[in-house]
């Protein structure tokens, strides 16, 4: 089915001049080898990436797929669960827990200091970095900083180990990737460290149904630019991720097996005052499938100043931001967090 996508986002940023369209496919071998020249050509690869594209895909990046092909299996099955297992779990004020089908979602939009709703027709599930009840900064009532919402695990068994496993996996990697940020940025190598030593981190789970089960305006995800440092999302099976080129085009991501395809979101795009860009996207299912995916958000610490990384800024192009924590940012992006309302009268269509 054609799914019409109506242009309400204000351009990205004006298409740069030597404006790049495909989404580079980043082999991260040689840096990962510590070969000589193999960052730098890794960083350079990944600068044009930030600057030009907003996106880029990463293969030889060392999660084993075991833990990947794990991973799906326990998503799956924790949409196959009953609703009376998933609803007690409904996504509270820290972004943690579960949005059924056609729940209204706060999202970003090109223009930074705007956000709008949009409704996705997927259901979801948000865990964060999995904290005891008697961490810190649980017992400090922080924001952000919460227990997760597991089902029981007799329900459930062994979903909580795949997703914390998985989790901090993908911590690892994009954890590993920050030298690469630093030195494409023009930053001393080590520059990030500091910054990520206990990074905040959303791994969302979805599950889409199948478009041609959705109503005439619906889609599994409507476009948005996202809130992270930077997602990371592996290979799908089930194609549905399109991103939008700087010339407004839609296009899909590319298919390649073992890759995460990775894009930066606003707050990168915020602390760099515009030089890494910060690429809408949208998801729709056009498959004969449903499509699961599990796309893992990376930021800094929780309270850690985003002020303008200094490279990013001179005389004639001062940081036009206010300098914020993720905190702060994602205080301001959900101030008008209402619950998620359980949809339970609401059928699903399953065709
Ligand atoms: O499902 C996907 O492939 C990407 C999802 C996404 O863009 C998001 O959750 O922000
Ligand atoms: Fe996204």
């Amino acid at each position: 089915m054609n799914v019409q996508v109506k242009e309400y986002l204000t351009p990205v940023q004006a298409v740069q001049t030597g404006a790049v369209y495909e989404i580079p496919v980043i082999d991260l071998a040689p840096f990962r080898a510590g070969t000589s020249g193999g960052m730098e050509s890794c960083a350079a690869q990944l600068r044009t990436a930030l600057e030009k594209v907003g996106f880029y895909l990463i293969v030889n990046h060392g999660v084993p797929q075991a833990t990947i092909d794990r991973t799906y299996e326990a998503v799956r099955g924790f949409f196959a669960l009953p609703e009376d297992v998933k609803l007690p779990l409904l996504k509270n004020q820290h972004n943690i827990g579960y949005t059924p089908m056609r729940s209204l979602y706060n999202r970003p939009t090109s223009d930074l200091n705007a956000k709008r709703q949009v409704t996705a027709a997927a259901e979801s599930f948000f865990m964060k970095a999995d904290l005891a009840p008697d961490h810190p900064d649980v017992l400090a009532g922080k924001r952000f900083r919460a227990p997760n919402q597991w089902p029981p695990e007799p329900s459930a068994p062994g979903f909580r180990d795949a997703m914390v496993g998985y989790a901090r996996a993908l911590e690892a990697l994009g954890k590993s990737l920050l030298p690469l940020y630093a030195t494409a940025l023009d930053l001393p190598v080590d520059w990030f460290d500091q910054a990520f030593v206990d990074p905040m981190y959303t791994l969302r789970i979805s599950r889409y149904p199948r478009q041609a089960t959705l109503g005439e305006r619906e889609q599994g995800l409507p476009p948005h630019t996202d809130t992270s440092f930077m997602t990371l999302l592996p290979y799908n099976r089930v194609q549905g991720l399109q991103v939008r080129r700087t010339d407004g085009r839609w296009v899909d991501v590319p298919a390649v097996p073992g890759s995460f395809v990775v894009n930066s979101g606003n707050m990168l795009r915020r602390w760099s005052n515009n030089r890494c860009m910060s690429t809408p996207h949208q998801v729709v299912n056009l498959s004969p499938e449903e499509r699961y995916a599990m796309p893992f958000f990376l930021d800094v610490n929780r309270d850690w100043v985003m002020d303008c990384l200094p490279s990013c800024k001179s005389d004639d192009n001062p940081f036009q931001y206010e300098p914020m924590t993720y905190a702060e940012y994602m205080a301001w992006y959900t101030t008008d967090y209402t619950a998620p309302k359980p949809l339970t009268r609401l059928r699903r269509i399953e065709l």
